[in-house]
């Protein structure tokens, strides 16, 4: 039991908790507080008990709940100086708005804000009422959050203001407590001052270490660094500046620019208003590159000078390596030939893309040019002079892929190599990654890149470094991806990650009119332009379906080359027709096939080749039909009880194997959990066919 009792009432619930929490802090161990705010309930009125009030804005409300015998204290309120620190961290000058929630309450806040050496801002008055605000984007208050007006930015709540050490010593008195507890409760007063002061004095100390740690970053850089105030006073200056001009005094921090500077252009150039530009100086003897940007939230101009030489030697060797490495786009749009309607157009929006950062999913069949889109966007875009990486995942093993692509740190598996292994993520930083064949990753793998493409950072394999990367994601792919989500081999998140933005290459055979300057192109190429091709052969070339696109043209116009005699090109060094790519049934049409009950035209092999077991497939068409039409699903399980009924019983294994086949056809869509299997339009004309044959 407490032999002392007091009773709180405060206006706000907010400031009855802070206070409650600073009197139990103080007094707590010796007079039981009894807290209420005039905001909640107050259950009763009170008799002989000594009352606190918050303030004496609220004398006239709390009046009614202040009964016979009781002794009202209206507390005096100090500015809450745990929380000054957060007002210590605005810069010097900085306008702020003061709120609360009386005029009185304010001046007198400020008042003791000045007076506890909070000087360094410029504290504007603000409460109810008040005319004529300036529009100003920082706020401090006193817990008043909802005061603040609408176009400040930023607020700092200090917290509801404290009830002072005198009123504490009032309270004290009347409790007849001073004497015996007068010294514990100023020391516990004095103590949170003190507490304060370490606070203070160790944020000082982790900023000295801060600033020490700059100036080591800023004279470690190979180039010079300078800072000055709008007016000219320098802040930074590091010491590779004072090398690269010669200067024999490192007091440089605080003086005028021009007193250090004999060169009154460059004054003129770094005080510049304008806001971000570069210029050749050539100071001490050496060409230097100076850019100048102004940094507004701080005020302040920086200027950075770089050796010109040094710099575009570094460029030089940079590209060098790069072009050593491969790392260099080799194509620009200027060798994309044709000048058909497909390719004009194809052209046009690659270009437009090649403007944005994003990423870009390029279909198209085998050699169709994928690649050389990718170059060309690559070497139009705002990455031009970084790397440009291609990596082909159908050539490689899927755990050689993940090592080369995300790197590795040592020993992270036998055989390791010793000190790690930097990835082409990394490596193509700066620049673009072109992901060719991305339809034949691996779950496994498609989820990692999933990551990197989300998070735009990646850990090396072993490692437990989060990497950063900034990397322009160009992928290919010559399947059918819907058809692999479908299927479940390829992740739906990363195809929609990867397919920001679309380009789809058109085959060879559906843009004919191309194939005359395609093949003065690789003429040009090869140095024999001026060798002749008879009609009868162009004729043939035009006749081809090119099921291997614009490579296999290619390909064929080199073997003619390398088989004719002479200056001419005859019928007689055509290939033979084996020469020639047919379409082979993994090659699928890259357009979606859509299903047959959307109403669309599906893709598919053609011309509609009829399999060996046609009996067999026209009776799991019909059936697959039969059951789309009504709505029903079906799957492997329904279609083998079916074929018991039929003429020819087939087990769910067999089924299977004739579905995989259908599948590859494009004639159905097995949609795994989701509705069973569905009939193309190109299966549907396959079932007509078979009504017709079999
Ligand atoms: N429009 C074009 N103009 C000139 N050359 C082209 C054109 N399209 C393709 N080529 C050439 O055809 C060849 C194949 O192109 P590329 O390697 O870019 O195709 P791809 O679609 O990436 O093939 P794959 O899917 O097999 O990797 C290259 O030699 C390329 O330069």
């Amino acid at each position: 039991m407490y032999a002392k009792e007091l009773i709180l009432i405060t206006g706000t619930k907010e400031t009855r908790k802070t206070l409650v929490e600073q009197l139990t802090e103080v007094i707590g161990d010796f007079v039981h507080i009894h807290d209420f705010s005039l905001e909640e309930t107050i259950p009763h009125v009170f008799t002989d008990k000594l009352i606190i009030l918050s303030s004496s804005a609220i004398v006239d409300e709390a009046a009614p709940y202040i009964g016979e015998g009781c002794k009202v204290v209206v507390a005096k309120r100090t500015v809450n100086f745990q929380n000054i620190d957060k007002l210590l961290f605005l810069p010097d000058n900085t306008q702020v708005l003061y709120v609360n929630d009386a005029p009185e309450t304010v001046y007198e806040s400020v008042e003791t804000l000045l007076q506890l050496g909070i000087n360094h801002i410029d504290y504007i008055p603000f409460y109810p009422g008040k005319k004529h605000v300036p529009d100003i984007e920082i706020a401090i208050t006193p817990g008043e959050v909802s005061l603040v007006p609408a176009f400040v930015k930023k607020v700092v709540n200090i917290g509801p203001r404290l009830i002072d050490l005198i009123t504490v010593i009032t309270i004290l008195q009347h409790l007849n407590l001073l004497e015996k507890k007068g010294d514990i409760v100023s020391e516990k007063y004095i103590r949170k001052i003190i507490d304060l002061s370490k606070k203070l004095s160790h944020t000082t100390r982790q900023s000295d270490q801060l600033n020490k740690h700059l100036k080591q970053v800023l004279d470690g850089v190979n180039d010079g660094i300078l800072a000055v105030t709008p007016s000219g006073i320098i802040t930074v200056f590091n010491e590779n500046l004072i090398a690269m001009l010669g200067l024999n005094t490192t007091k440089t921090v605080g003086r005028h620019l021009s007193d250090v500077f004999r060169n009154h252009e460059l004054v003129s150039f770094v005080l510049n208003d304008s806001e971000e530009e570069s210029r050749w100086f050539t100071l001490f003897q050496a060409d230097v590159i100076v850019h100048r940007f102004h940094v507004s939230t701080e005020e302040s101009i920086v200027a950075t000078f770089k050796n010109a030489h040094e710099t575009i030697e570094l460029e030089k060797s940079f590209r060098r390596e790069l072009i050593r490495k491969g790392y260099i786009a080799k194509y620009t749009f200027q060798d994309i030939r044709g000048n058909s309607e497909r390719v004009v157009k194809t052209k046009e929006i690659a270009s437009k893309i090649a403007k944005t950062n994003l990423t870009v999913l390029i279909e198209g069949e085998s050699g169709t040019g994928k690649e050389l889109y990718a170059s060309a966007i690559h070497n139009a875009s705002l990455r031009e002079s970084g790397p440009f990486l291609a990596v082909n995942f159908s050539a490689l093993p899927d755990d050689l892929v993940e090592s080369e692509l995300f790197g590795y740190e040592e020993g992270a598996f036998t055989g390791a190599k010793k000190g790690g292994k930097i990835g082409l993520f990394e490596q193509a930083n700066g620049g673009t990654i072109f992901l060719d064949e991305i339809g034949d990753t691996s779950l496994k793998l498609q989820a990692r890149l999933l990551r990197v493409l989300q998070e735009k950072e990646l850990m090396r394999i072993g490692g437990n470094k989060i990497i950063p990367i900034d990397v322009r994601v160009i992928a290919a792919t010559n399947k059918n991806l819907i058809r692999m989500i479908e299927q479940g081999t390829f992740r739906e998140d990363l195809y929609h990650r990867l397919k920001i933005l679309y380009i789809h290459l058109p085959e060879l055979r559906n843009r004919k009119e191309d194939i005359p300057a395609l093949i003065e192109h690789f003429l040009m190429q090869s140095g024999r332009s001026s060798i002749a091709i008879m009609p009868e052969v162009m004729e043939h070339l035009l006749g081809y379906q090119w099921y291997g696109n614009v490579r296999e043209l290619k390909n064929t116009i080199d073997y003619m080359l390398a088989v004719c005699n002479g200056q001419v090109i005859t019928a007689d060094d055509i290939p033979s027709e084996s020469f020639f790519q047919r379409k082979s049934p993994e090659q699928q049409p890259v357009r979606e096939p859509i299903l047959l009950d959307t109403g669309t035209q599906a893709t598919a092999a053609s011309p509609l080749e009829i399999p060996s077991d046609q009996e067999e497939h026209r009776f799991m068409l019909e059936a697959i039909h039969l059951a789309n039409q009504q709505g029903v699903s079906i799957g492997r399980k329904t279609l083998s009880e079916k074929s018991g009924l039929w003429k020819k019983p087939l087990t769910e294994q067999q089924i299977r194997r004739r579905l995989d086949t259908l599948e590859q056809q494009a004639y159905v869509v097995t949609n795994r959990g989701r509705g069973g299997i569905k009939l193309t339009r190109s299966g549907l004309d396959y079932l007509r066919a078979l009504e017709g044959t079999t």
